[in-house]
This record gives C-alpha cells, structure tokens and sequence, in this order.
C-alpha cells in the first residue's frame, strides 16, 4: 500500500486572493474577464489577485485595483464583506471579497482585459466557478 500521505500540491496551501466589488450608486457592478495566458482565460470574474507574502489583504487589494484598472480604492469606503475558499485544478484559492464604494479614476482595462458594469441580470459568462454563489447571495442581501 502507498506511504506517501502528503497532499497534492493544489490542496497543500490555500492561496489568499484579495477581490474587490466596486458597487456604483445605481447598484451595478464591476466584473472583469480573465486574460488569456491565466487559468480560467475568457471567466468572468471580480477584479483582484493574489496576497503576496507578509502582505496585508486590504493593501493586496488596493495594488491589485492599480495594477489591473489603475483604480485607487479608498480604504475607508472598502468593507470586508465574506470570504469562501474554492479548489480549482491549479490552485486552492481562499478569497475575501470587499464591497467597493468610493474609489478614485475610471476603470481602465491596463491587462488588455474586458470590463462590464452589471446589473443583477448578468450579460457576461462564463463566470469564475467560485464567484457565482457569491454573486447570488450579493444581490439576494441588497
Ligand atoms: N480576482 C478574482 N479571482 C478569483 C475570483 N474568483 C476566483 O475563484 N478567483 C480565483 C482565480 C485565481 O485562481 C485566483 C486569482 O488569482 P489571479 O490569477 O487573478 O492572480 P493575480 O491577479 O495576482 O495575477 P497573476 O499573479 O497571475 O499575474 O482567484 C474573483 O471573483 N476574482
Ligand atoms: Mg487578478
């Protein structure tokens, strides 16, 4: 019988994303598609990305806004919303989501990325396999 109990490397250590909804008054969202070249290329999803070592999840978000739609979030209107982690096939991803009111400049698709506002009928997919509960359970709580 085999020995070797250590867990796949997927499952090994959760990888913290940091993923923000920037919310517009009129209750639209935005979502953004995967480039290609990244898992899940063509997924729709929240804007973010991976917390870096010793990084703290809010300053994760704040640079990941900068570099993928050179968005300045305001930290005081970022609330910390719920989190859920998800085992892809690449990654085993642990993800806070922030709700997103303030921010300062106009999204900008910086990785050649689409961008949409959304409204609670969705007009893009597919989306990200772990974003889709939390998309529900957003528009149910409003
Ligand atoms: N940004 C974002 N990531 C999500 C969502 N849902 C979801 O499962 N993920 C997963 C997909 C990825 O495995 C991971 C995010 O990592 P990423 O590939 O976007 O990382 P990153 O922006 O730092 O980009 P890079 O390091 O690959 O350049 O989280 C979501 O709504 N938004
Ligand atoms: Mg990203």
């Amino acid at each position: 019988m085999a020995s070797d109990l250590s867990p796949a490397p997927s499952v090994a250590k959760p990888i913290d994303v940091a993923v923000g909804i920037l919310v517009k008054p009129n209750g639209e969202v935005l979502m953004a598609q995967r480039p290609e070249g990244k898992p899940y290329a063509g997924y729709w999803e929240f804007p973010g990305g991976k917390v870096e070592a010793g990084e703290p999840i809010l300053s994760a978000l704040i640079r990941e806004f900068k570099e993928e739609i050179g968005v300045e979030i305001d930290p005081n209107f970022a609330e910390a919303w719920c989190g859920c982690a998800y085992v892809y096939p690449h990654a085993h991803v642990h993800l806070h989501f922030y709700l997103c009111r303030a921010w300062q400049g106009e999204p900008q698709s910086l990785e050649g990325q689409q961008l949409a506002w959304q409204g609670e009928t969705l007009n893009v997919q597919p989306l990200l396999p772990a974003t889709i509960p939390l998309l529900e359970w957003m528009w149910q709580a409003r």
